[in-house]
């Protein structure tokens, strides 16, 4: 069952224009200029129900624009949008039932109270059934293990203990939708597996939709069979993480170890992704010449170290792509 529909949707920001310095602010006053800004442009997908799409793009793509208005914090310029049959922005009790939303800047928790007072806040406001209450939170503090800071005031908190307190709260009322922005930013390797085993478990046991934008390829690996990327606020690839690696699976990662600085190398089809000193790895597109024919002429060329060829990760897959929308916007 299609769960979100979104179609055409445009976001267009304006804001006065501000103009520099003391006289510019004064100006800025009276002088009623817009600027204005798109920050999602023509977009339209489709989210099924029990799916997990990973939302994905450079900074400033739009991903958090385009999450706001499918949780109903913002309103689109044009463009249809529906979750769960409703427009967002026009069922906000609706939306507060049925959807968990994880934005890292904008706390739901109170900061004063201690963690469990919050969750008990939460079961009053969302008139959560008791045996729902208590089975969800068991489950949360089970699988999140809440236990040792339960009792402590939200402002004591690290940020690993407090994102997933965010979590557990977004999802003590089982919503049917959950969306999260950035849900593992800045937080160590450890929290960051809990909260995705964490995600992948409410996702694929209890059929809880989400859809989760991010920086880190590992979330979409461990957590979306699914990926959107946008770029400059259009759809840039919608498709499965298998499908994307197949297209560029294609292509193989050459891992090579200099015994100096080779410098640009300069070959067709090989692309320098990633480079760590001497040990520098490369996109090879096998369409064009051989992996071992070009491996060959490097190394007839430079002092070659070490080499290892492997297929290209979901990583590198996703800098590469966006390697070439960057190359695409400077040419065009
Ligand atoms: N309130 C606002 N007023 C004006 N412009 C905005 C506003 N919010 C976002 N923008 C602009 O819209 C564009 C998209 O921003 P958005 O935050 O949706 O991107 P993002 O993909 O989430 O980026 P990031 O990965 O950096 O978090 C940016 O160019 C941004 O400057």
């Amino acid at each position: 069952m299609e769960i979100i529909a979104v179609e055409h949707i445009t976001k267009t920001y304006r804001q006065y224009r501000r103009f520099p310095g003391v006289w510019g602010s004064i100006r800025s006053l009276f002088t009623r200029e817009y600027q204005e800004e798109t920050a999602v442009h023509n977009l339209s997908f489709s989210i099924q129900e029990g799916e997990a799409v990973g939302y994905l793009g450079p900074n400033g793509a739009g991903k958090s624009t385009m999450i706001k208005m499918m949780s109903g914090i913002l309103v689109p310029t044009a463009g249809e949008l529906r979750v769960l049959g409703n427009v967002p922005h026009l069922a906000r009790k609706d939306n507060a039932m049925n959807m968990g939303v994880v934005f890292g800047q904008r706390s739901q928790l109170w900061w004063d109270l201690p963690v469990s007072d919050s969750f008990d806040l939460h079961r009053s406001i969302y008139k959560i059934p008791d045996a729902v209450y208590e089975k969800n939170l068991a489950f949360c503090m089970d699988m999140l293990s809440m236990q040792e800071f339960v009792q402590k005031p939200v402002r004591q908190l690290s940020l690993g203990q407090r994102m997933r307190v965010e979590i557990a709260m977004a999802l003590l009322h089982e919503p049917k939708i959950l969306f999260l922005d950035e849900p593992t930013i800045g937080l160590d390797v450890m929290a960051k597996d809990q909260i995705r085993h964490f995600l992948r478990t409410v996702n694929r046991e209890k059929k809880v939709t989400i859809v989760l934008t991010t920086h880190d390829m590992k979330d979409i690996e461990e957590i979306c069979p699914r990926l959107i990327v946008v770029n400059k606020g259009e759809l840039v690839y919608d498709g499965s993480v298998a499908e994307l690696r197949r297209k560029l699976g294609q292509e193989r990662q050459v891992v090579i170890e200099f015994r100096e600085e080779p410098g640009d190398i300069n070959l067709p089809g090989v692309m320098l992704l990633q480079e760590e000193g001497l040990r520098k790895t490369y996109l090879f597109s096998k369409h064009e010449t051989g992996v071992f024919e070009l491996v060959s002429q490097i190394a007839a060329k430079y002092y070659v170290e070490d080499v290892s060829i492997e297929h290209a990760d979901i990583e590198s897959v996703i800098r590469r792509l966006y390697q070439q929308l960057a190359a695409e916007q400077q040419t065009g």
